[in-house]
């Protein structure tokens, strides 16, 4: 671990792109260290790289393999940070901005615009010293089932998350995702009791992927819904895998299942509509995705891609992070528990820093 971060720091100093990662329930940590700092694309999905795009656009940045040097160490055991309470001392304003939003996206889902829509905000603190490493130190170690990343380029900026949505596992046709709704603060995954609100939004979400992926797909199977421990937060889980048909590609199952409901809403464009007109700030990264694309097999003769959705996650910048956090909204939410689902998201960031 220690040549490991050295080779960060190196990286760091001399501003050049990189991304450090660990996959949910891995002890490994893989940095891609870009040998020069221009910015890539990825266009086609054909590429090779580690991916990272936004919530809209096409604009998806790719450190490309081949013009990067690879790096891996195995995490060296640390105490997983207890779970603690915290005290709030939130902006009224902000809180009162954010309930009228989800107030609207009710309103909206009254009048049949859409069944249900992810609205969300960011949070801004600051940081008297930041230390990059000692910040993802924090992450892998609190987040053992979570994808954790830190990714750079100096032309767009440093990013950090710890997220519990896989948007898609791709090894040759072989495939894997899941429908992830619904949150309430971790008291043990035993004692989980869910409402009916939160079962039903679940339930969208599945049925949305397994209505949207029936055009690409041979074979689909999934799982019961059970309880995902995500930091001291608890989400519903569904599993979904199966078989991609001959013809279809990696461009159409990713277009499919990206903005994903858990993070968008649905029908996915009048909820993305919806967003945009009244969320009032740039998502920029957040809520889109990011991870390994085509990544040549062990045996290579297969092309594997592992990518996550971009939640519970941070952008730094001038001595500053930038928090973002969101929640599905349905016709049963309240708007002054969304607020308080928002501040324990919130927390997930600010448990690291
Ligand atoms: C949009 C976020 O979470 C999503 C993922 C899981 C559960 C969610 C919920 O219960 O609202 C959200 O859909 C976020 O953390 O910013």
């Amino acid at each position: 671990m220690i040549d490991f971060f050295i080779k960060v720091k190196q990286q760091e100093s001399q501003n050049l792109p990189f991304v450090l990662y660990k996959k949910p329930d891995n002890i490994k940590v893989v940095g891609y260290f870009q040998k020069n700092d221009h910015l890539y694309f990825a266009e086609n999905f054909e590429e090779a790289g580690f991916v990272f795009a936004p919530f809209v656009g096409s604009q998806m940045i790719l450190i490309p393999f081949e013009q990067s040097v690879k790096w891996s160490a195995l995490i060296t055991s640390g105490e997983e940070t207890p779970d603690s309470e915290f005290t709030q001392l939130e902006n009224k304003q902000s809180q009162e901005h954010f309930e009228s939003l989800v107030q609207k996206g009710i309103d909206a889902i009254g009048e049949g615009v859409f069944k249900k829509v992810v609205v969300s905000r960011k949070e801004t603190i600051d940081l008297a010293n930041f230390d990059l490493v000692s910040v993802f130190e924090k992450l892998i170690q609190s987040y053992p089932n979570a994808f954790c990343y830190c990714w750079f380029h100096p032309k767009i900026g440093l990013w950090m998350g710890a997220t519990p949505e896989r948007l898609l596992k791709a090894d040759d046709k072989k495939f894997s995702t899941m429908a992830l709704a619904g949150t309430q603060k971790s008291q043990g995954l035993a004692e989980a009791i869910w409402e009916k609100k939160e079962m039903e939004e679940q339930q969208f979400v599945t049925d949305f992927i397994l209505n949207n992926l029936k055009d690409l797909t041979s074979e689909v199977a999934i799982s019961s819904p059970y309880a995902l421990k995500a930091g001291a937060l608890l989400h519903i889980k569904t599993d979904i895998e199966g078989v991609l048909s001959d013809n279809s590609n990696l461009k159409q199952v990713i277009s499919v299942l990206h903005p994903t409901p858990a993070v968008c809403g649905l029908p996915k464009q009048e909820a993305k509509d919806f967003i945009l007109e009244n969320e009032g700030y740039d998502r920029e990264y957040y809520t889109g995705f990011l991870g390994e694309l085509n990544k040549e097999a062990f045996n290579k003769e297969t092309l594997k891609s592992d990518l996550y959705v971009n939640l519970r996650c941070m952008k730094i910048k001038d001595k500053q992070a930038h928090l973002y956090m969101g929640c599905g909204i349905t016709k049963d939410s309240n708007p002054g528990k969304e607020w308080k689902e928002s501040v324990n998201k919130s927390m997930t960031m600010k448990r690291v820093l």
